[in-house]
């Protein structure tokens, strides 16, 4: 059996509400702390949208797992984002919290922290029903097909966003640069990309699943991003304190990344 191909047979036991308990609730989600890790990383991804640089008619979210914190800082700048993922169970979770369902997780904390943040005085309920309008395409994907979307692909994104998906679904470095390579072809010449991943982490857990991620370092993460054409435009790295090491994972840090497809070279 394929390495790929084992990675996907793993994800079958992959638990959503696990988890989302393992890594979206206290202590890793202690938003009372900016040192903690979700505040980092939603700091990260509002700093990004401030500068009005990034913005456009869609936005593809890359793997998006059963989260949607990644696009609450994106869903002022863009008229449509588009979200996906390689399993029908995570799939599901987000046409339910698109839905309004009562019974999913309680992402509230997380939209009322962005408020704060993005300091525009918004009202959380405004941004959730904001998202929810916008979040119109929730659709199967494989970053490891040369055209993850297979015929659903439309015309490139002006941007993409994906958090801790790349290096937890391929087996090692040269898989994790083709995914990489194959994602930018979603997107746009000079369409962002910000780019969340968990650093040298080598497995994590949802529920039964124990899930292998390639280990990779900030100078792989660079290399790989260089290599699919790239410009970094800001790379941050967050060390994971003891605290926050629960047993659920052995990453060692979170890095983001605010990155540019360069434009098309014009011979
Ligand atoms: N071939 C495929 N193509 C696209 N997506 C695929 C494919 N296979 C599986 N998927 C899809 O990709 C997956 C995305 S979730 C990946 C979890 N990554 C590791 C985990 C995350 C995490 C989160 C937060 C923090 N923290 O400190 O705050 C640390 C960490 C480190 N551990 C999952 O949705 C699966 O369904």
């Amino acid at each position: 059996m394929s390495s790929i191909v084992a990675v996907g047979e793993s994800y079958q036991k992959f638990n959503p509400r696990a988890y989302l308990q393992n890594n979206y609730m206290p202590p890793r989600a202690d938003f009372s702390s900016e040192d903690c890790v979700v505040p980092w990383k939603l700091r990260c991804l509002a700093e990004a949208f401030t500068t009005g640089d990034i913005h456009g008619r869609t936005l593809i979210d890359v793997g998006s797992g059963p989260t949607i914190y990644q696009l609450l800082s994106a869903c002022d700048h863009f008229e449509e984002i588009i979200a996906t993922d390689y399993l029908e169970v995570n799939r599901a979770v987000l046409r339910r919290w698109v839905q309004g369902e009562p019974d999913g997780f309680d992402w509230s904390p997380y939209i009322k922290h962005v408020c704060r943040i993005e300091g525009k005085g918004e009202q959380w309920k405004e941004k959730e029903q904001k998202l929810r309008g916008k979040l119109r395409q929730i659709l199967p994907i494989d970053v490891h097909q040369p055209e993850p979307l297979g015929s659903q692909v439309g015309q490139p994104a002006d941007a993409l966003v994906s958090t801790f998906c790349l290096e937890a679904v391929s087996p090692d470095r040269p898989s994790f640069e083709r995914a990489l390579s194959n994602v930018t072809t979603l997107l746009k010449p000079g369409g962002h990309f910000l780019l969340i991943g968990a650093l040298e982490e080598s497995f994590y857990l949802a529920g039964e699943a124990k899930l292998s991620v390639v280990p990779v370092s900030e100078a792989d993460v660079k290399e790989a991003l260089s290599k699919s054409g790239y410009h970094i435009h800001n790379f941050r790295s967050y060390l994971m304190p003891p605290s926050l090491k629960i047993g659920v994972d052995d990453v060692s840090g979170v890095f983001f990344v605010h990155a540019q497809k360069k434009p098309v070279a014009c011979d």
